[in-house]
């Protein structure tokens, strides 16, 4: 199986080559394809990366190719690393929701439009560029919605399990739950989809009493922008001490905190958002089917609100090497159902404008 690695320059990107090289996902039959762009940095440091993977990783690199044209992406599995980022709040002017979503849809479409015309027709394409949502959409309208698979709600499912663990002084592994609805602000975590292996039922269910308290999801977005207004300030002055106060929240807290201020302190979030996508690699590739969390464009699977939804959401599903099959959502708790249906709501105003129907009505 071939992998193509679009954006492959880029922070997360060639973060992504170096873990699948590195990790030995690929055999040295396989091929894994940099994608960069023509004319710009990428398209010369795409040949320079190829050169430093081979240099560190030679006895055991799959074969490494350089593509600059859409048109000449060719993979089995195409990872979508390209295009712009919201920079730190410290970066200067910050694009706008609109501005990031207009530059980047337009690399979604040109490199779906060209997978459409000249791919095998079973790529299957994992998502990681920004809005992770509205590059499913574009993707999905393309190449078909089972093929197409957002990685964002793997990667806040894995922080929220590892904030979960670390509150009950457990390894991740030990411990299940999904994080669903939009990658950002937006993100619902599913208490109810909590497991812990080794409690039973009543055992599990004091225990995340116990993490939870008396809150409900009800205030969540309130306190996710409370949390980010505390962090700025604190971290003005002392990043360390930023980190520290998230360490005192409860965990769902935690897992939107981190990340968010570990962006906003110039280090960004490549590794994990590389070691995510690993995962859904490694189960594609490997011809097993996964539980995990990722955006899909659904049609109906899912009712929430009272009303089906049509339209991108993060929810928990059965991934495979054809993409993903089944969505695994049992009935919400009213808090989880209400914050998954306002997510599907902004999702969608989001995507609006850019999918084939708005296209249709310029
Ligand atoms: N889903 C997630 O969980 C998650 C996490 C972190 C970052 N991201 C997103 O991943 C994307 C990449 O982030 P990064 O930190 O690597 O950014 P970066 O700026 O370091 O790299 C961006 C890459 O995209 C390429 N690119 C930009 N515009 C392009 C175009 N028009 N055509 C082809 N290539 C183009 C650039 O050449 C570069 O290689 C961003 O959209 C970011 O928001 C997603």
């Amino acid at each position: 199986m071939d992998v193509a690695v679009l954006g492959a320059t880029g922070d997360v990107g060639r973060q992504i080559c170096t873990q699948l090289v590195e990790r030995q996902v690929l055999p040295t039959t396989s091929r894994l394809q940099l994608v960069g762009r023509p004319g710009g940095a990428s398209g010369r440091a795409v040949h320079g990366l190829r050169a430093d993977l081979v240099d560190a990783y030679d006895e055991h690199a799959p074969v490494l190719d350089v593509a600059l044209d859409p048109d000449d992406v060719v993979a089995d599995v195409v990872v979508v690393a390209a295009g712009r980022t919201v920079p730190p709040r410290s970066g200067g002017v910050p694009p706008s929701r609109t501005e990031l979503a207009e530059a980047n849809a337009a690399v979604f479409r040109a490199y779906a439009d060209a997978l459409a015309a000249h791919g095998s027709g079973s790529e299957v394409v994992v998502v990681v560029a920004n809005p992770v949502e509205l590059g499913v959409a574009i993707m999905a309208e393309r190449l078909g919605r089972h093929r197409v698979v957002g990685m964002g709600a793997w990667l806040d499912t894995l922080r929220f399990r590892r904030e979960v663990a670390v509150q009950l002084g457990v390894r991740r592994h030990r411990v299940g739950g999904f994080v669903a609805g939009q990658h950002g602000d937006d993100a619902v975590p599913l208490w109810s989809t909590v497991r812990i292996s080794g409690l039973d039922v009543a055992e599990r269910e004091r225990a995340v009493a116990r993490l939870r308290g008396a809150r409900t999801l009800t205030t969540f977005p309130a306190e996710i922008q409370q949390a980010k207004t505390d962090l700025l300030d604190v971290a003005a002055t002392d990043v360390a001490a930023a980190f520290a106060l998230i360490d005192s929240w409860p965990p769902d807290l935690r897992a939107l905190a981190r990340p968010w201020m570990t962006h906003q302190s110039g280090a960004k979030t490549a590794t994990g958002t590389a070691s995510a996508t690993i995962d859904l690699l490694e189960t594609v590739l490997d011809g097993r089917e996964m539980v995990v969390a990722g955006q899909v464009a659904l049609a109906g699977e899912v009712a929430v609100g009272g009303a089906p939804v049509h339209g991108v959401l993060g929810v928990p599903l059965v991934l495979g090497p054809e993409g993903w099959t089944r969505v695994l959502l049992d009935a919400l708790p009213p808090d989880e159902d209400a914050r998954l249906a306002a997510a599907a709501g902004v999702i969608a105003a989001g995507t609006a404008p850019w999918t084939a129907a708005a296209e249709g009505s310029r």
